[in-house]
């Protein structure tokens, strides 16, 4: 694999490599940019078929945190960790955790990391006896807990600038939101929308989470493909990635479309589909960022109150992308990405450097 030429293809300068042979540990770390900050971003550790396949995987990911650091006004630069699983199911989790603490220790401040695919709180609370430059920990310990409601909040920030944008109301009462999955952030969302008198559908594989919706707000249960069918204002698409393909764009009738799920484009072409088609698309990392803007604020000393005030500042951002896209006829996603690009182009300083 030519490493270079992949961090070429990224827009990349530095990508730091780290095997640690008496745990197993081999480690990824991509810094996309620290230029409004130290680089935030989760830790992956899954297992991967190709060690190109998770050095790209870092790449890709550091670089859309960038994106959604910026677009959040969060003080901190995009970066992401890939550690690949060992093959064998006999390792010791907390010494490799360890050993990657150490390694995120020495890189002097310039990387922070967090939980993501495949680690969870306790090997935060590892990561933590050996560096500081870790949020996501306990909450016992200072940690800020789970980002769900978060990111919830600002999704219905999120839909509330949209509906105030397209149709001019001040207030989501009435408004009909086909949600597709109910999980951690798709629960709470409903939780937030049934509180605004919004009319809920909803669709998950998993009939449990769909029928709980349904018993406590309301919610109308459909099916996992007519959810793009439905005769709503809003979709909000709240499961995988990819929602937003060649199959379901021709037939959403959602005027918008605004959820949680981290990419909702399939290619960037199916923003354009959306573009042409009338339908405001909110973008993926404009909307989801308050479960970043809470663990974010870890660093600088964890406050609910400051969270939910930065999570509410969403339906600024999203009101702006949509006011943009419909002066410049320019697509939503490309706006938001051109907002990140312009606020970065301006910052004349150099790097972010630890305090000495
Ligand atoms: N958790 C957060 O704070 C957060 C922050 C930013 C972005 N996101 C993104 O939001 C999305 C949801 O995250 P989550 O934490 O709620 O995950 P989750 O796994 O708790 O919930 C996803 C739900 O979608 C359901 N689902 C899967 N495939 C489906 C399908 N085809 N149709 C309908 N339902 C389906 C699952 O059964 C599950 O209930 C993900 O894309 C995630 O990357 C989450």
């Amino acid at each position: 694999m030519d490493v270079f030429e992949r961090m070429t293809d990224y827009d990349y300068g530095e990508v730091h490599l780290k095997r640690d042979a008496g745990t197993g540990l081999r480690a990824i770390v991509a810094i996309h940019d620290t230029r409004l900050g130290p680089a935030l971003g989760g830790c992956r550790f899954l297992s991967y078929a190709r060690e190109e396949d998770a050095v790209v995987d870092a790449l890709r990911l550091a670089r859309g945190m960038t994106y959604k650091a910026a677009l959040a006004g969060i003080p901190h630069g995009g970066g992401k960790s890939v550690l690949i699983k060992p093959p064998t199911p006999h390792f010791d989790r907390a010494a490799l955790f360890l050993a990657f603490g150490r390694f995120v220790e020495d890189l002097g401040g310039r990387y922070i990391t967090a939980e993501d695919s495949g680690t969870g709180l306790e090997d935060m609370d590892v990561i933590r006896t050996v560096t500081k430059n870790v949020c996501g920990v306990d909450q016992r310990n200072g940690g800020s807990g789970d980002p769900s409601p978060f990111t919830a909040l600002g999704v219905r920030r999120g839909i509330e600038a949209c509906v105030k944008f397209r149709l001019g109301r001040g207030s989501l009462e009435g408004i009909h939101v086909a949600v597709q999955g109910v999980g951690h952030v798709g629960y709470h969302l409903c939780k937030e929308l049934h509180a605004t008198g919004a009319r809920i559908s909803v669709a998950d594989v998993d009939p449990l989470k769909a029928e709980r919706a349904k018993r406590e707000f309301d919610a109308t249960i459909v099916s996992l493909d007519q959810i793009f069918d439905v005769e709503c204002d809003v979709l909000a698409p709240c499961a995988l990635g990819s929602a937003l393909n060649d199959q379901t764009v021709p037939r959403i009738k959602a005027g918008i479309i605004a959820g949680a799920a981290n990419n909702q484009l399939a290619t960037p072409s199916h923003g354009d589909d959306l573009n042409a088609r009338g339908i405001l698309y909110a973008p993926d990392y404009a909307i989801n960022a308050g479960g970043l803007i809470n663990v974010a604020l870890e660093v600088e000393g964890y406050d609910v109150d400051k969270a939910r005030e930065r999570t509410h500042k969403i339906y600024d951002t999203v009101y702006e992308i949509a006011e943009r896209s419909s002066k410049t006829l320019t697509p939503t996603y490309r706006v938001a990405d051109l907002m990140v690009e312009e606020k970065l182009a301006r910052l004349a300083k150099p790097s972010w450097q630890p305090r000495s």
